[in-house]
């Protein structure tokens, strides 16, 4: 029996354009005057110092970070380092109202549905934790972070790798089998699988033809319930 619910963000509750046309190029634009700004907070300087050994360049300068940091926002290199800067950027985008966090129209009647049934959900995205919190905080559907339980990020390890799906579900306190996974990418429900959860995938627009994954085009047709 399905007792909890961990969903992706990107393609599974939110459009991939909105990450990467409107959250991505705002990252973009403000990044080099945040970080020149805020060196010295101690986030943001354990950030860099992240990236400096992800890019193994331990000395390197403000503005060759900076310019590591442009060519991984190009690549939508999934690097903590840039992920944790992004959550702080986008703080002010958001708390100025220059965008609100995207989703879909079939998310909130679900995740609604979901924990009336009594349903544990969590978030688990590349993006980080605060990211997350800013997004469905600051959502087209106003506030919604009092409906999750949890916030995961690559913390607990890549979304590609199983082992990150024994972490959640160890931190979650529940069996594998008791948890369901919603993404749209298959190489992370494979890894979520791999780990004994059960798996949804999210067709938003493109199909996918690989997948072994059950597919829907919206949460309505996910039924926790009958699984
Ligand atoms: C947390 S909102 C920003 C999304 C993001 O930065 C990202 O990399 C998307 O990753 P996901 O794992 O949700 O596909
Ligand atoms: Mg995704």
């Amino acid at each position: 029996m399905i007792r909890a619910i961990v969903t992706d963000i990107e393609g599974t509750t939110s459009d991939i354009q909105f990450v990467h046309t409107v959250l991505f190029p705002y990252a973009r634009q403000h990044l080099a005057a945040f970080v020149r700004e805020n060196e010295a907070d101690a986030g943001v300087a354990a950030a860099l110092n992240a990236v400096r050994e992800e890019s193994g360049s331990a000395q390197a300068s403000l503005d060759e970070l900076i310019t590591t940091l442009i060519g991984y926002i190009d690549q939508d290199r999934k690097s903590p380092g840039l992920k944790a800067l992004q959550g702080m950027i986008w703080r002010a985008g958001y708390l100025e109202g220059q965008f609100t966090g995207h989703l879909y129209p079939d998310v909130l009647p679900a995740l609604q549905r979901w924990q009336q049934q009594g349903l544990g959900l969590y978030v688990y995205s590349s993006g980080s934790i605060a990211a997350q919190k800013l997004l469905f905080g600051y959502s087209d559907e106003g506030d919604l972070t009092s409906l999750f339980s949890g916030y995961f990020d690559t913390g607990v390890g890549a979304k590609r790798e199983t082992q990150s799906y024994r972490n959640i579900a160890e931190k979650i306190g529940l069996a594998p089998d008791a948890i369901l996974f919603l993404s749209d990418i298959h190489q992370e429900l494979d890894a979520a699988a791999q780990a004994g959860w059960h798996t949804v995938q999210l067709i938003r627009d493109a199909a996918d033809n690989v997948s072994r994954h059950h597919q829907v085009n919206d949460f309505s047709q996910i039924k926790p319930e009958s699984i």
